[in-house]
């Protein structure tokens, strides 16, 4: 395709038709464990109330509130106690009793309604078994009813939120062994370019090691994709679709890195024309990844992003993530852009929205963001501290520090 026939589309714009093209989730049951980090594939219910019995949520003892509702320093409830109930207590003491020792986590039978601290109770220290209670206490305090905390039946986590700690301490209170999580998607990324080595080979004259699809599996296992890097593909034709056409075979999403822009040995558009394949977009209205460019090919959705390091990065962060987190079902998919004080000047004017890799952080309460120096398209230095993308609008000079701008994070 010639450079003049490549129409950029706005980011808004571009992922819309990304968003419009939808896939084929499947689901899959895994052992709780392995769901860390998945997305849940269905709304998920409480088989039971917990808690599942009355539960004693204090160290103290069980009474009958009616019988300590007068009770007052001056005028102490004296009370026998001669049984305990422990946590895992089966059977309960029988008979007919006013208070009973009881413990934290311990159930709380009938008659007993409320439990008494044992810091506000003075237990006598002879053979008498009498304890004094200072104080009346409420109707039910330090008793967690049946449900109080879960009730049966709630829908307690909801599809599309991704499985964390926190959702794992719910599900294995319900004695979850395992769970339905939508499939990871495969992604194939494949390095295009001559120059390109891999870890391990004596570097020729002239050339770099490729650094772009370890940054991509990496940003992939991040997100809870599975990922195929290729071995650096050559500047040719024939050895670029050969690649992509195995991608096609093996992986459920393609992404590629160089080749994309209009050299004379950037082949990727030509490669995907000869293919068949239908353009989405091939020219994004944004700085840096420009050329960035999203094919469909067989129902299956291909990347490019291009080389440069920074660009490939703003081509995966803006298109690739959100894409891939809607694929795997997340409930939040898009970029949150929050507003943040810029802390430098950004002063390269651009006719486009221009991304820069910044460092962000709340001091007092206030988000601030500082553009990172040496931000150019083809510099690595810039990942090393940043955090944040932050957005400076199209036109003028760029942005001054004070300015309010949008940002989010890496
Ligand atoms: N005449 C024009 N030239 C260029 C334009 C333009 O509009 N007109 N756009 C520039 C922009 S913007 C970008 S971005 C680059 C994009 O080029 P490609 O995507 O085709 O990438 P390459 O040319 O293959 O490589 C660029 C740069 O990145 C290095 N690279 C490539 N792959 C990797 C990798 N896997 N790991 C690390 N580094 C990689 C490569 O060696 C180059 O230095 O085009 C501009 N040109
Ligand atoms: O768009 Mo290029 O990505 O500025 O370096």
């Amino acid at each position: 395709m010639e450079a003049q026939a490549r129409k950029g589309v706005a980011v808004e714009d571009g992922l819309e038709l990304l968003f419009a093209h939808t896939g084929k989730r499947t689901i899959k049951r895994v052992p709780l464990m392995e769901s860390l980090g998945r997305v849940l594939a269905g709304d998920c219910y409480s088989p039971f109330p917990i808690p599942s019995f009355r539960k004693a949520a204090m160290d103290g003892y069980a009474v009958k509130y009616s019988e300590i509702k007068h009770a007052a320093p001056e005028n102490p409830v004296v009370l026998r106690v001669t049984d305990e109930i422990k946590p895992g207590s089966v059977e309960f003491p029988a008979g007919h009793h006013f208070a009973v020792r009881i413990f934290t986590g311990a159930p709380v039978p009938e008659p007993y309604d409320t439990v008494i601290m044992q810091e506000a109770v003075i237990a006598q220290e002879d053979e008498s078994s009498l304890c004094r209670f200072l104080f009346p206490s409420e109707r039910g305090k330090h008793v967690a009813e049946i449900g109080e905390d879960i009730p049966a039946n709630a829908c307690i986590i909801t599809e599309g939120t991704v499985i964390s700690a926190k959702e794992i301490a719910i599900l294995a209170a319900f004695g979850t062994q395992d769970i339905e999580v939508y499939r990871k998607p495969i992604v194939a990324v494949i390095p295009v370019g001559d120059e390109l080595q891999l870890p391990g080979e004596a570097l020729s004259p002239y050339h770099l090691y490729e650094s772009n699809g370890f940054m991509l599996e990496a940003k992939l296992r991040e997100l809870g994709a599975d990922c195929i890097r290729y071995a650096p593909v050559p500047d040719n034709k024939s050895s670029i679709s050969q690649a992509i056409q195995a991608a096609l075979r093996d992986a459920d999403f393609i992404i590629t890195t160089g080749g994309i822009s209009v050299g004379k040995y950037d082949y990727l558009l030509d490669v995907m024309n000869e293919l068949s394949a239908e353009a989405l977009f091939t020219k994004v209205l944004m700085r840096p990844g420009a050329p960035t460019s999203v094919y469909k090919i067989k129902e299956t959705l291909s990347f490019h992003l291009s080389g440069n390091p920074s660009a490939c990065f703003v081509g995966y962060e803006l298109f690739v993530k959100p894409k891939l987190l809607f694929e795997l079902g997340c409930s939040k998919y898009r970029n949150e852009m929050m507003e943040a004080v810029l802390e430098g000047d950004v002063s390269k004017p651009c006719p486009y929205p221009r991304y820069v890799r910044s460092f962000a952080e709340i001091r007092k309460g206030k988000l601030y963001v500082a553009p990172l120096t040496k931000d150019q398209s083809g510099n690595l230095a810039a990942f090393a501290k940043s955090n944040a993308l932050s957005l400076i609008l199209a036109g003028g000079k760029g942005a001054a520090k004070g300015q309010v701008v949008q940002m989010f994070w890496i």
